[in-house]
């Protein structure tokens, strides 16, 4: 069976996108999305994108799966492709410019903007060590600028989960971080048993954070949506920065704001569509 896919992506963070509203089961195992993300014998990509139907009242159900295979809870670049890919999938029969997505993260909440860009809702960011989940603190505490041994190193990080697992440390220079020595020594450490994505951040300014990410599944991202979202607000409580920054990635940047009034974390940035194609 030939299944159609379009190649999107957010600032360099690239996704194959399926249309899988007819079936509520992938139609590509996690084995064939690492042949497909593979940059030479496949089409590339950093991941795998269904677009199923909607579960409890919700629109639609993104699933994604890492190049590596493995099957991660959200993915903030990816659900603003899925967005951009479901209004095209809607075409002319589309009314609305929001979808309210289920995600094995909770439902998130993506708007098509006029000037394209997408706003997405990520929802609440949860805080505790059990949420994360890592064993660096007990269960019930808040992991804040906590020492961590990593390759014979002390770093200090802050860990927020926005459906997926983060670590975030703050240095003085990104570009000297050797991200593809240190970045799978944090992804494996038995800290985080789920395995971890690690964002290094640069605070430039209040609201100006540059940062770098090892993603976990994924390795180096030229962006990664979930990863911006958690460093702003590791950088909030650590007194670093202000509730609302852009995140700069060397794929572009994000606008991120931790919003006091309801305490949940927004992402505003781009989706673009590169090409359609045939498995
Ligand atoms: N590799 C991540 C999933 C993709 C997240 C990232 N691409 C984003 O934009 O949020 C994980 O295993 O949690």
């Amino acid at each position: 069976m030939a299944i159609k896919f379009t190649k999107y992506h957010g600032l360099g963070n690239d996704f194959i996108l399926i249309d899988n509203r007819s079936s509520s089961l992938p139609v590509v195992t996690p084995e064939q999305a690492i042949k497909l993300c593979d940059r030479h014998f496949g089409i590339g990509a950093d991941g795998v994108i269904f677009a199923l139907p909607g579960e409890n009242g919700t629109d639609y159900t993104m699933r994604i799966f890492n190049s590596d295979g493995s099957e991660p809870e959200m993915c903030g670049n990816g659900i603003r492709c899925l967005a951009g890919f479901l209004a095209d999938l809607e075409g002319e029969s589309r009314n609305q410019d929001s979808y309210r997505i289920h995600t094995l993260g909770g439902v998130m909440t993506p708007q098509l903007l006029a000037d394209g860009q997408v706003k997405v809702d990520m929802g609440l960011p949860r805080l505790l060590a059990s949420e994360i989940p890592t064993t660096l603190t007990p269960n019930e505490e808040k992991v804040i600028s906590q020492p961590l041994e990593v390759a014979g190193e002390t770093w200090h990080v802050t860990c927020v989960n926005m459906g997926n697992p983060h670590c975030i440390t703050f240095v003085e220079d990104v570009a000297a971080i050797e991200l593809e020595t240190i970045g799978p020594k944090f992804e494996h450490h038995p800290a985080f048993p789920q395995r971890i994505n690690t964002e290094f951040i640069q605070v430039v300014r209040r609201d100006y954070l540059k940062m770098r990410v090892w993603e976990r599944g994924a390795g180096i991202t030229l962006a990664c949506g979930t990863g911006a979202c958690a460093s702003l607000v590791a950088g909030v409580l650590t007194g670093k920065c202000d509730r609302a920054a852009t995140v700069e990635l060397p794929g572009g940047p994000l606008q991120i704001e931790w919003s006091e009034i309801d305490q949940r974390v927004y992402m505003t940035g781009p989706a673009e569509r590169v090409f359609t194609g045939k498995l």
